[in-house]
Formats: C-alpha cells, structure tokens, sequence
C-alpha cells in the first residue's frame, strides 16, 4: 500500500453481501486498510442474527480476521448502514437491483459489483486503473434522483473479464490512438461463478464453452468505459460509447478449471496505420500509469500492466497475487497475422476483477472529495 495515509480520518464501511465469495475478499482486504473501518455487514435473511464467523462459509488463505469474527450479519436494509460513508456490495444480482437503490435513497454511497446498474445512463462504470474521469456523472446522478440526494449514489465496477482486457486496451489506446476491432478468447476461473458454483462433475477434466451473457457484457462495457463523456445539447452529460470512432469487439467466453484468475487471448487491430510493433506496445504496456496510483490511492497497484518476457507466462496460478491481485499481467505481445497484435492478460477476477476496484473506486471519490 502507499499514499498519504494518514491524512485520512478513518471512514466507516459496510458490506452487503458479505458472506459471499466477493464479500469475502472485501473483508479480507479492508481488515488491514488504512482508513476505511468495517462497521456493519449485510447478506441474506439465511445469515442475518448470526455472527460473522457462523454465518460464512469462509474460504480465504488467512483466517476470518478478528475485528469481524463476532460481528453481527444484518439484513441488507440502510437502517442497519447507517453511519457509513461508503456500501460496499456483493450481493447477487437477483437481489442487488432494489436494495441497492434503497441504499441510494437513504443517501448512502453504493459502490457495486453487480450487475443491474452497469448500462444505467446515470451510473459511472469504473475501472479504476482506465477511467476515472466518469465520476463526473456523480452530480447528475444526485441531482436526477427523485428526490435529489446529498451525498447518496451507486457506482459499479465492471464484470471481471471486462475488468481484464480494458486495462491494457486502454493502455493502446492512450499511446496508439483508437483501437479498430478486437477478438477476445477468455479462459475463466470458477470462482467466477461465486460459491460453490459450478458442480465438480461438470468442470474437472473439461473446459466449458459458455457464460450466460458474458460475451455481450465484455462487448458493451468496454465501450462505456473506454469511451469519454460528453455534453448533450440538453444540457445533460452523456456516455460517448466510444464514438465517434466505432470498436468493434468479438468475445468469446470459457469456464475452465482454475479456481482464481481470468486469463483472455487479446488480437487488436489499430486504427493509425502502420500499426505499432509487438516491442512498441510492450514499452507502451510498461509506462502506463492510473491516475488512481499517482492520487496516492492506497490500495492501486504501483505498476498497473506487468509485461512479461517469458514466453509461458501469465499463468493463474503464478501471476494472479502479484501485488496482491491489484494489476494485470500481459505476456506473450507478438504480430497477429490477421489483426495487428495479439497478447495474453490475467487478472485476479476477485481483486482486481471485484473487491479490489470497488476498494480502489472509494479511494478515488475520497481523494476526489466526492465522499467526505
Ligand atoms: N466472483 C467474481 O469473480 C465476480 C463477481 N461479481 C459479482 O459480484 C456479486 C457477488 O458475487 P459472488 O460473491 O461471486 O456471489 P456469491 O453467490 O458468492 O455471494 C452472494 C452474496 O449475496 C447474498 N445474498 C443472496 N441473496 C440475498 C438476499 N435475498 N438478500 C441479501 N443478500 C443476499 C449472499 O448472502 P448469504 O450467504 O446469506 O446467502 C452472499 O453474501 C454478483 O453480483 C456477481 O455477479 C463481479 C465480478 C467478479
Ligand atoms: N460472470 C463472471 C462473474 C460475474 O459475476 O460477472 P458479472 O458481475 O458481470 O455478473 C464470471 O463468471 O466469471
């Protein structure tokens, strides 16, 4: 961790869906934050009434850490949140549509990892490592809500294969300009699914070809979040969707045996031509810096894309903690012989791919004032 840590007062958070494997990993990594403090914890009418350490079926490497241990899970009703600065949620997207918005209307600062509020045209979807710069759509969120709120949003991050490849695609982007089309092949790990996901039955010794709507949710968030924000002639702010230089995006998304850790085959082709060489993107890879790590957010990794030089690397089960799972790791940067260049990325689907940008988001509305 670095930044100015102790400027901060210490925040209070909550956690909804903090039984789960995504609110499991928020725990784990807000135990040993230096200014967000676990102050209420929330998951379903199955764990409410019990302490923590009974209600979770805990699967993380280090034990359930102390503060949390015999703190009593609630139901997931503001009440109950009331006090905290920041939600954090992991809910279920069955459930996370109406009791996130209750949460916004109790003027509570919801940061999310569901679903339900990612294509909303109020709602900033934030890869912190990319785009920072929508949390410009905050105020008119606020201001939109009927009634208008003070302090009260939802902010989502993105699903976890999108999470993945937008980091070093922006990277392209910002050195190379406009990226015309890009294939991408995921291999995703089970944890993906959440717990106990997928039967054993049906993913050892096999790789399965389908994820419900994750091709169209890589294809369509990519371009929120690679795209800028623009004034409309209402005098509303918009998402651009990258335009006006359209991208093209083909997905195609696996489950495969590996317990963390999404790794995706990357071909893109550039608009400039010529295009730049595999050495170029790899230097450009390397440079590329978050805003969120120049603002001294504590938990963004210093270097935001590792490349790798080794010609079998990333690999889940080698790469996926590297700074404790807050980067991605590119490898294997090579000519594409029907687009331009193809790559291989990993991210930690829980880290960066979840808590972690949910963590990191919170510390840009911090630093950013949006949270006081
Ligand atoms: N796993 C991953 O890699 C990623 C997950 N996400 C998203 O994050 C969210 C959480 O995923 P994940 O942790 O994997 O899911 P899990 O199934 O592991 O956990 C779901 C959580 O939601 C709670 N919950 C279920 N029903 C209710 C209810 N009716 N009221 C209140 N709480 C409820 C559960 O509580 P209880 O234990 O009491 O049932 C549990 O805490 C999902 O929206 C998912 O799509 C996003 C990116 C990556
Ligand atoms: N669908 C992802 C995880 C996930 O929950 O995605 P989303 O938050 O977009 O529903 C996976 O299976 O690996």
């Amino acid at each position: 961790m670095h930044g100015q840590d102790s400027a901060h007062r210490e925040l209070k958070v909550g956690i909804l869906g903090a039984t789960g494997t995504v609110g499991q990993r928020f725990i784990a990594l807000l135990a040993e934050h230096p200014y967000f403090v676990i102050h209420a914890l929330g998951a379903s009418h199955r764990s409410a009434g019990k302490r923590y350490s009974q209600a979770v079926q805990w699967k993380q490497t280090a034990p359930i850490p102390h503060a949390v241990r015999d703190m009593v899970v609630h139901e997931c009703k503001p009440e109950h949140f009331t006090g905290c600065s920041v939600v954090f949620s992991g809910l279920d997207a069955d459930v996370a549509g109406e009791i996130e918005a209750d949460f916004r209307r109790a003027d509570l600062a919801v940061f999310s990892n569901a679903k339900n509020y990612r294509r909303d045209p109020t709602v900033p979807l934030i890869v912190p490592l990319v785009n920072s710069s929508h949390f410009a759509m905050i105020p008119q969120q606020r201001l939109q809500h009927k009634p208008p709120l003070k302090k009260g949003f939802i902010l989502t991050n993105a699903n976890c294969s999108t999470t993945a490849v937008v980091v070093p695609l922006a990277a392209l982007e910002k050195a190379f300009g406009p990226i015309e089309s890009c294939m991408i092949t995921t291999m995703q790990a089970i944890s993906g699914a959440g717990y106990p996901g997928l039967p054993s039955m049906d993913i050892l010794d096999n790789v399965v070809p389908h994820i419900g709507g994750e091709e169209e949710k890589i294809e369509w968030e990519t371009l929120k979040i690679l795209g800028g924000i623009v004034d409309g002639d209402d005098g509303l702010k918009a998402f651009d969707m990258h335009s006006p230089s359209p991208l093209r995006i083909s997905a195609s998304c696996n489950r495969v045996p590996v317990i963390e850790g999404h790794t995706e085959c990357v071909s893109v082709r550039f608009a400039r031509r010529p295009p730049p060489s595999p050495q170029q993107v790899r230097e450009a890879l390397t440079a590329y810096t978050s805003d969120a790590y120049a603002l001294g957010c504590p938990s963004a990794p210093r270097h935001t894309i590792f490349v790798h030089e080794e010609p079998d690397r990333p690999q889940p089960r080698l790469d996926r903690d590297y700074q404790r799972g807050a980067g991605v790791s590119v490898g294997r940067v090579r000519q594409c012989r029907v687009l331009d260049i193809k790559f291989v990325v990993l991210a930690n689907n829980v880290a960066i791919g979840a808590a972690t940008s949910s963590i990191i988001n919170a510390e840009l509305a911090v630093t950013k004032g949006i949270i006081a």
